[in-house]
């Protein structure tokens, strides 16, 4: 989650000062801009005690806080008042013996929607967290979060930097569980917008995880890393016991920093961390940055698309992984998670730290992909074959789930061809195309 929503103090102070300016500079209007200031003047008081009266400032004698933040920086955000909260509160109440109550980041992208809807389905508490950044078209990320609301999903709109914001959900909120997916996504990206990778990556999770290890109790976390850590590893398949030391884009070396990090939380102050190793997840709502769906696209518009190959000539494979099956790695993850230990930033014992694979342990090469879209879509694909450019990409992914597996059951069932099907029906219900026309309807 790279930029702040557009709601900003400054903006609007920008916007009061240049107003300010263009009364200042009519002479007419010289009188009635010395009342405005003073009615101004007047207004910005009384706000200033409504918001002390209705959101006072989070007391570092808070059950769940011990620190203290300024409850102007937490208003924000365009919450903290008492409808804000009951929002908050209906949307993270668990309805289920023993249930338990996660906040979601990045819960308006692809598996954050979907694994927010699987929680709440089963009866847990969700509150989502969101910046809606526009990496992405937002529309899409407002079309998934219009999906969570109508399950009673609320998400805060807010970025992962915003320390108050954090101290305030978790003073409204005792979560008792992280789902961490907020993130800046994709490989190639990396190289025009390096500073996202490290202001979502890196600085947005440092940022949590300050405010979990802060927090009575301490939440367990659950959160993305990526199959793309294993970066140059030529072992196959890929286990979690191989190197994770030669990344090949910068993404890969904020996710293993990112798992370097975790380490250190875990170590000092005891929080339950579980990092996760994506292998290309694809599916219905999912993010239009990635191959599987540009490519679908393109096809309908009857545009060229690149197909990559290795500089030997060879195929570039993925272990593309279908949503469903990652939702229910998720979901066993928090689920066989271990409390945190620690409490008012102190560690009181050993935690649980832990890395596992997602993959779907069944290597496809691009160019299967490609044919497989070819024959939903009923188009054949104009593919432009080239080496597979120096821009952070690996070759080849391929997971070994067994610790997964054996840890909390994970096993997918969905290989490419079906889960493309199902990518396929929701791509054209939600777009509106009509299948078999003639190219370009899209
Ligand atoms: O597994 C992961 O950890 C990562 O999976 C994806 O990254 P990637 O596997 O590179 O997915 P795509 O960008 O969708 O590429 C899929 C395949 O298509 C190939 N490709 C991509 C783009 C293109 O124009 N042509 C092409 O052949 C790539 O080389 C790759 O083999 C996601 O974008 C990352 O956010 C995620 O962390």
């Amino acid at each position: 989650m790279a930029s702040p929503p557009d709601t900003s103090k400054s903006i609007k102070l920008l916007r009061y000062q240049s107003y300010i300016r263009r009364v200042n500079s009519s002479k007419l209007l010289k009188a009635s801009s010395k009342i405005l200031f003073r009615s101004t003047l007047i207004a910005a008081l009384i706000l200033l005690i409504f918001f002390t009266l209705h959101n006072p400032p989070i007391s570092s004698e808070s059950p769940h806080f011990h620190s203290h933040t300024n409850f102007l920086s937490s208003a924000l955000f365009g919450g903290g008042g008492a409808a804000w909260e009951k929002q908050v509160h209906r949307s993270a109440t668990t309805r289920r013996p023993g249930g338990m109550t996660v906040l979601v980041t990045g819960a308006a992208g692809f598996i954050g929607a979907h694994c927010s809807l699987a929680l709440k389905k089963r009866g847990d508490g969700v509150l989502g967290l969101d910046n809606f950044n526009d990496y992405y078209d937002p529309s899409l990320k407002r079309a998934r979060q219009a999906l969570l609301s109508k399950h009673e999903i609320f998400i805060v709109e807010g970025d992962l930097n915003d320390k108050p914001l954090l101290i305030k959900l978790f003073d409204v909120v005792p979560f008792t569980h992280v789902l961490h997916l907020a993130a800046q996504a994709g490989v190639r990206y990396a190289m025009q917008n390096p500073q996202s990778y490290v202001a979502s990556n890196i600085a947005g999770f440092v940022n949590l995880l300050e405010v979990s290890k802060e927090v009575n109790p301490q939440p367990a976390i659950v959160w993305a890393s990526s199959s793309s850590v294993y970066g140059l590893n030529t072992e196959n398949p890929f286990s979690e016991l191989h190197r994770t030391d030669q990344p090949a884009s910068l993404y890969a070396a904020t996710k293993k920093a990112g798992e370097e990090i975790a380490h250190t939380y875990n170590h000092i102050y005891g929080l339950s961390l579980t990092g996760l190793r994506f292998f290309t997840v694809y599916g219905p709502w999912g993010r239009p940055d990635m191959a599987y769906f540009f490519f679908t696209k393109d096809i309908l518009q009857g545009k060229t698309i690149d197909v990559y190959q290795t500089q030997e000539d060879k195929e570039v494979a993925r272990d593309f992984t279908y949503i469903d099956d990652v939702v229910k790695g998720c979901l066993g993850a928090l689920d066989t998670a271990e409390k945190s230990t620690g409490s008012g930033g102190k560690k009181r014992g050993p935690a649980q730290l832990r890395v596992y694979n997602l993959g779907n342990t069944s290597p496809v090469p691009v160019g299967k992909l490609v044919a497989i879209l070819e024959g939903l879509l009923n188009v054949k694909a104009k593919k432009h074959v080239i080496k597979m450019p120096r821009n952070g990409d690996v070759p080849f992914t391929h997971a070994n789930v067994s610790l997964a597996n054996q840890d909390f059951g994970y096993k997918p069932t969905t290989d490419l061809a079906a889960g493309l099907r199902k990518f396929v029906k929701w791509y054209v219900g939600y777009y509106g195309v009509q299948l078999g026309a003639k190219k370009g309807n899209n």
